[in-house]
C-alpha cells in the first residue's frame, strides 16, 4: 500500500504543482491519476520513487516512509515506464532491458537470460532482442518499455501515459496486454493519463485530478459514472456530451449494464467465470 498523507510540492520557481494530496493507493490494484495538462499526475507519480520529494507532507510505502530510503536504491526497487518509452538509443534491446539489473550487479548472462523471458512476458519476439530501439516500432518501442520496468520484478510499476503517443489500435493493443499482464503478475499498478476511456479501462481506482492534484474524485469507475461527484466530474467523464449512456449497476456476479433511462441493456460477465 502506497499512502500520500498531506503532501504538497512547491518547485524552486514558486509553482504549486500539488497542494495536500492525501490518498490510500492500495496494493496489487491499478490505481489511474487522471486530468488535464499541468494538474499534477507526473510530479504525484515521481514523487513515489523520489525523483522528486515533496516539499511537506509525507509518503509511506507499506508502512515505511520513503524519505528513510535512500533515492537510487528507491527507485532501482521499483519499475517505471515513461511516454516514448525512454530507451536508451545506443543500446540493444535485450541491454535496455538489462539495464537496472546489471547496475544493480546481476550477472550479465543472468540478466540477458531473464530480459529474454520478459520480452515474452510483453509479447515481443525473442528476434528483437538485438535490435535498436530506431529499428522497432512505437508499439515495439513501448512493449521493451514495460519489460524493462520489470526487470527487477517490481512490486510496484509507475506507468506516465505510457501509451500516449501510439495510434489508437496499438493503444488499444497495449492497453489489452497491460490488463492481461496486471492479472497474470499481481502488481501495484500507479498509471498516468489524460484519457478517461483509458483510465475507465484500466483502473481499479480512479483518480480525478484538478489543477494543485486537487482531488475531484477518487472511487472505482463504476461509483464515479455512477455517482460523479461534481458538474466538474460529470463534465470531464462526458457524461453530458451523452459519452457515458451506459453505466453498471449492482455488485460481484450480478451487475447489469443500464442506459440512460434505467433500462436493463445487458449483464456482465466476469472474465474469470466464464
Ligand atoms: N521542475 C519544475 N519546475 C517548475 N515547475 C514545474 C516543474 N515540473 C513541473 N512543474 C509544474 O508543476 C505543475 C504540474 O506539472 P506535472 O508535470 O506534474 O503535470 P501533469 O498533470 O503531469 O501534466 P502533463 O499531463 O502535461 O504531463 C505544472 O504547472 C508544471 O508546469
Amino acid at each position: 500500500m502506497i499512502e500520500f498523507r498531506a503532501v504538497s510540492k512547491r518547485f524552486p520557481d514558486g509553482t504549486l504543482a500539488v497542494e495536500e494530496f492525501n490518498l490510500v493507493i492500495p496494493s496489487r490494484q491499478t490505481t489511474v491519476f487522471v486530468g488535464s495538462s499541468g494538474c499534477g499526475k507526473t510530479t504525484l507519480l515521481r514523487m513515489i520513487n523520489r525523483m522528486v520529494d515533496p516539499t511537506s507532507g509525507t509518503i509511506d510505502i507499506d508502512g515505511e516512509s520513503i524519505s528513510t530510503i535512500e533515492p537510487v536504491a528507491l527507485r532501482r526497487s521499483i519499475g517505471y515506464v515513461m511516454q516514448n518509452s525512454g530507451l536508451l538509443p545506443h543500446r540493444r534491446v535485450i541491454d535496455n532491458v538489462a539495464t537496472v539489473p546489471l547496475l544493480k550487479g546481476v550477472p550479465k548472462k543472468e540478466a540477458h537470460a531473464h530480459a529474454l523471458e520478459l520480452l515474452d512476458t510483453v509479447g515481443l519476439d525473442r528476434s528483437l532482442a538485438n535490435r535498436y530501439p530506431s529499428q522497432l516500432s512505437g508499439g515495439q518501442q513501448q512493449r521493451v518499455g514495460v519489460a524493462r520496468g520489470l526487470a527487477v520484478n517490481p512490486n510496484i510499476l509507475l506507468m506516465d501515459e505510457p501509451f500516449g503517443a501510439v495510434d489508437p489500435i496499438v493503444r488499444s493493443d497495449l492497453q489489452q496486454e497491460l490488463i492481461r499482464l496486471q492479472r497474470d503478475l499481481d502488481k501495484t499498478v500507479v498509471f498516468v493519463t489524460h484519457d478517461i476511456d483509458e483510465a475507465f479501462l484500466l483502473g481499479d481506482q480512479v483518480v480525478i485530478l484538478e489543477k494543485g492534484a486537487k482531488i475531484a474524485q477518487a472511487g472505482s469507475p463504476n461509483e464515479i459514472t455512477a455517482n460523479p461527484a461534481s458538474d466538474f466530474v460529470a463534465s470531464f467523464i462526458g457524461v453530458d456530451k451523452g459519452k457515458r449512456a451506459l453505466s453498471l449497476s449492482g455488485e460481484g456476479d450480478s451487475r447489469v449494464l443500464v442506459d440512460s433511462d434505467g433500462r436493463a441493456a445487458g449483464v456482465l460477465v466476469d472474465r474469470d467465470s466464464r
